[in-house]
């Protein structure tokens, strides 16, 4: 099995927007070629608890399927890749392994936001693509409209789509053979020097990391010595094999084989993806590589008290062995403590890491409203990158400050394109497009700024449409804006945590809501409270927390001495879970509810 020549390999991933059956897919392949029993656990590919809970596909995985087809023995190589737009830079590296693209489609939902992303990097990377048409068991399911929208849309024959079902197992039959006759086998050179591209790795608690490699030319072999071309490292292959998709060693990787590899590398981090591996004195000539991974929205993350600092620093460190997208570095804030700062690819990037973060290391922490990064000029001419609003500078003249925008992409009923319309135009949003996909469905294409995705921008979205359109983005360009830093403050003193940079024309609006929910959620304190937003240093609104003083002991009769002291114990405890800003004591759950807010 293993000396198979390039022609009987293929290299291949499933594309698809979110929730059109992926993973579902994914598993019924590895039933049809015996790489897993009938019946077991689904979505066996999903791995992560996270996955299972959310029913997403976070990391890219990836399984070798023996399949017999005509008489001959073909190795596919399968790699499910994550649907949603945060992690797309998943789907283009092992894109970059594959050869071909199962371009999968809910044949009752039709063409999505995300269909039209995966399809143009796919066909970018001049991919052999292979339609399917999922779901057509669905009462709903419409696959002669759909195929005729990936006519107009892609240009596909609607003679080309497959139809099926990963769910009853119809159609299943018809695509492994459409596999091995639409894709072209890797074109790698088998007998020229060994070159590796390296394109995912992950961590394993018992084995260390665990690299992707699809072997370009030549052959890979345990013992084999490499060259990491980026930073010039070298690495023993301790072990190579291929997934099963559990890591089964095999000895050898011949060319244009997709597998994994074991070399001892400590962290993900040595683990450049998109890299070229050569063996040693044997230079090749260097694959292009991928474009390096940006964070696109950044938090503060702190323990829930100062003392759990050290725990929450180890959970970080191992977290971030395995998802070497998340940038990490140490931050102090006057409200919090001691915590990090973290970059992340996108909102639910963040909120899956802080979900892994409390399930798969028992931290218990606060994460700050997410910022994007923001460009700033100063009169100098010379610029920088703010991502923490409390670093904005006050009372300072800048030439200009500039935020990162997207291009988004809505699929949607077309009865629902009006509130869209106005949805964008409330969030800053300049319509590029707007096209009518078929009489009950249109397209729009929008630019605008990143920081108006997050709030409630998801929620308004899905609630003016139930739920029927789908979006999409990608990153767009730096635009000027009119912005500035809000501040809320306690009885005078800023709160650096909840600092934010907001649109002048948005920042009274914001101040308001923001002092509203504060003093909703503080609760009364032992005195006064003067709660008050700040645009820029100018007050924009005012809530005043009236005072009032709690006597724990008013309950106590006569001088029994140890309840006295209980009850004083007590309230100190409570005030433990307080954070003190200036002369506030502030709940801690009063973060929380403001970012939420
Ligand atoms: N009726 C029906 N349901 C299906 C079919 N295929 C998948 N599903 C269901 O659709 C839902 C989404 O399927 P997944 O396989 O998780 O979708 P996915 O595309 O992998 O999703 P992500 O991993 O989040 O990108 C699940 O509830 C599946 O059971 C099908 O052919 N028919």
């Amino acid at each position: 099995m293993l000396r198979r020549r390039c022609e009987q390999v293929r290299n291949f991933s499933i594309i698809a927007h979110v929730d059109h059956g992926k993973s579902t897919l994914a598993d019924r392949l590895l039933e049809l070629t015996g790489a897993i029993k009938k019946g077991g656990k689904e979505q066996y590919l999903d791995k992560l608890q996270v996955e299972r809970e959310r029913g997403i596909t976070v990391k890219a995985q990836t399984a070798s399927l023996v399949y017999r087809y005509k008489g001959t023995e073909y190795l596919l190589n399968l790699i499910d890749t994550p649907g949603h737009v945060d992690f797309s830079y998943e789907v283009s590296r092992s894109l970059a392994a594959c050869q071909g693209a199962l371009l999968l489609v809910d044949a009752a939902q039709g063409i999505q936001a995300q269909t039209l992303a995966n399809f143009y990097l796919a066909f970018d990377q001049d991919l052999a693509i292979v339609p399917v048409l999922n779901k057509v068991d669905l009462p709903a399911a419409e696959p002669e409209t759909v195929a005729e929208q990936m006519h107009q849309v892609f240009d596909i024959p609607p003679e080309e789509c497959l139809l099926t079902s990963a769910k009853t197992g119809l159609g299943l039959e018809s695509i492994l053979p459409a596999v091995i006759e639409r894709i072209p086998p890797p074109p790698g050179n088998t007998a020229g020097p060994l070159r590796v591209l390296l394109f995912d790795a992950f961590h394993d608690e018992y084995r260390g990391v665990i690299c992707l490699v699809e072997i370009i030319d030549g052959h890979l072999r345990k013992g084999d010595r490499v060259v990491a071309s980026s930073t010039g490292d070298t690495y023993d292959i301790l072990e190579v094999g291929i997934m099963t998709p559990e890591p089964t060693s095999t000895g050898r990787l011949c060319t244009g084989q997709v597998g994994y590899v074991i070399t001892g590398m400590k962290s993900t981090r040595s683990a450049r993806v998109g890299d070229t591996w050569h063996l040693l004195k044997q230079p090749v000539e260097i694959l292009p590589g991928f474009k390096p991974t940006k964070s696109m929205v950044f938090a503060g993350v702190f323990p829930i008290t100062g003392a759990d600092f050290d725990a929450l620093a180890a959970a970080m460190e191992r977290l971030t062995l395995n998802d070497a997208s998340v940038t990490v570095r140490r931050e102090n804030s006057a409200a919090l403590g001691a915590g990090f700062r973290c970059g992340f690819l996108g909102l639910l990037h963040m909120e899956v890491f802080h979900q892994r973060l409390e399930q798969e290391h028992g931290a218990n922490v606060i994460t700050t409203t997410p910022t994007v990064p923001y460009s700033i000029e100063h009169t100098d001419g010379s610029r920088e990158e703010i991502q923490n609003p409390s670093q904005f500078p006050l009372g300072k003249k800048l030439s200009g400050v500039w935020e990162p925008t997207v291009a988004a992409t809505v699929v949607t009923p077309s009865e629902h394109v009006g509130s869209i319309m106005e949805l964008f135009q409330d969030r800053r949003g300049e319509m590029t497009e707007h096209t009518v996909l078929s009489p009950a469905r249109t397209l729009l294409r929008y630019v605008l700024p990143l920081a108006e995705l997050g709030g409630n921008f998801y929620d308004s979205l899905k609630s003016i449409t139930s739920g029927y359109a789908s979006f999409d983005y990608e990153e767009g360009e730096l635009r000027k804006a009119d912005l500035v830093r809000l501040d809320l403050l306690l009885n005078g003193e800023v709160v650096d945590a909840l600092a934010r940079i907001v649109h002048r024309d948005k920042a009274q609006r914001i101040g308001a809501a923001m002092c509203e929910a504060m003093k909703e959620k503080m609760g009364r304190q032992q005195f006064e409270v003067i709660i008050q937003a700040a645009a820029n240093s100018k007050i924009v609104a005012r809530e005043t927390l009236k005072a009032f003083r709690k006597n724990v002991l008013a309950k106590c009769y006569g001088g029994d001495v140890s309840r006295k002291r209980k009850l004083l114990e007590k309230q100190k405890e409570g005030k433990k879970r307080m954070r003190r800003v200036g002369s506030v004591d502030i709940p801690q759950d009063v973060f929380h509810a403001l970012i939420k807010s």
